[in-house]
């Protein structure tokens, strides 16, 4: 009897279509029916938190405690995330193993009488919980008044349409995988909202040393995606000593060349700092580290404490 492989994921909705988005992919490179796979959904302490912004209950790992024990205790073989949402330190014995061709990393603006940002009126209300799409906003239109929207992507758009806001900013990515594309009134170009390390790219993460299910990976992995996905997420490990400062980063890949850009900003968008560099796609974890320590130079030690 053939083995189930055993795919662990949250339950929301974008979860749940990153999952069976894996499952699809792995079916067909293998040529193995549905059966062969079972998506196993798991609640973590990010999906019951809703009362207070997550940055201050404790951070990414809310979203990934749950299931990285679960990937552990051996309870399911690989864990399907939104690379967004990854810690850059994950637990002992864990590793982000392969990623799927990333989605358009732009961020989406939502909006309801006006179609974008630049057309909202005087301090109208844009609602957004990421400090990094926050201090953004603040910088492209401090006049605006950024309230807190918490919940997964369907809950931001109902409040919407109860009017709690005039607009939204979502990653066109999610959107995309949830089939709702045709609600955004905007996209916004990579430079106007650089986006967050990982934005748009589905990562798996696997037990270490897991042969079976890495040789299974393989045949989804792409490559330029994990390329970039190295460069972002060095570029954030070697910034991340505070969480209070919001950052960005991007990496484009064109025939083996690596062109990354990154920011840093206060949270009301008045200070901010970017960095760009480019370089052998091959090297990408030293260009994001490199970028990393020549933009924490260029703001100074204090920037990165001066927010709380
Ligand atoms: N923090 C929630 C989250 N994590 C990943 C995505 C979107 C999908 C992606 O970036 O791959 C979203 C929703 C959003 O930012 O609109």
């Amino acid at each position: 009897m053939q083995t189930t492989l055993k795919i662990g994921t949250r339950g929301s909705p974008l979860a749940l279509a990153q999952a069976h988005e894996t499952q699809a992919r792995l079916m067909a490179a293998h040529g193995l029916p549905a059966e062969a796979f079972e998506v196993v959904v798991i609640s973590t302490s990010g999906d019951r938190i809703q009362d207070r912004p997550l940055s201050e209950a404790g951070g990414k790992g809310l979203f990934t405690k749950e299931i990285e024990e679960a990937l552990l205790a051996g309870a399911i073989d690989i864990a399907v995330h939104s690379s967004k949402d990854m810690p850059t330190q994950l637990p002992d014995g864990l590793e982000l193993s392969a990623f799927l061709p990333r989605e358009d990393a732009r961020d989406a603006y939502v909006g309801k009488a006006a179609k974008t940002i630049a057309d909202l009126p005087r301090g109208a209300k844009v609602g957004s919980s990421s400090l990094r799409r926050q201090a953004l906003i603040r910088r492209m239109r401090p006049d605006l008044d950024v309230v807190m929207f918490r919940g997964n992507v369907q809950t931001r758009l109902r409040k919407l349409d109860e009017g709690v806001a005039a607009g939204t900013i979502l990653a066109y990515a999610g959107l995309k995988r949830l089939g709702l594309d045709h609600v955004v009134t905007d996209l916004i170009p990579l430079d106007v909202f650089p986006p967050a390390p990982g934005q748009g790219a589905i990562g798996i993460e696997t037990r270490i040393g897991d042969r079976a299910v890495e040789k299974m990976l393989v045949a989804i992995h792409d490559v330029p995606t994990g390329q970039a996905l190295a460069c972002e997420r060095a570029f954030l490990a070697a910034l991340d000593g505070s969480c209070r400062t919001p950052i960005a980063g991007y990496a484009a890949i064109e025939g083996g060349k690596l062109s990354f850009a990154g920011l840093i900003i206060s949270p009301d968008g008045t200070q901010s700092h970017t960095i760009e560099l480019q370089g052998p796609a091959q090297d990408a974890a030293r260009i994001g580290t490199e970028a990393a320590g020549t933009v924490r130079a260029k703001a100074g030690e204090k920037f990165f404490d001066g927010w709380l």
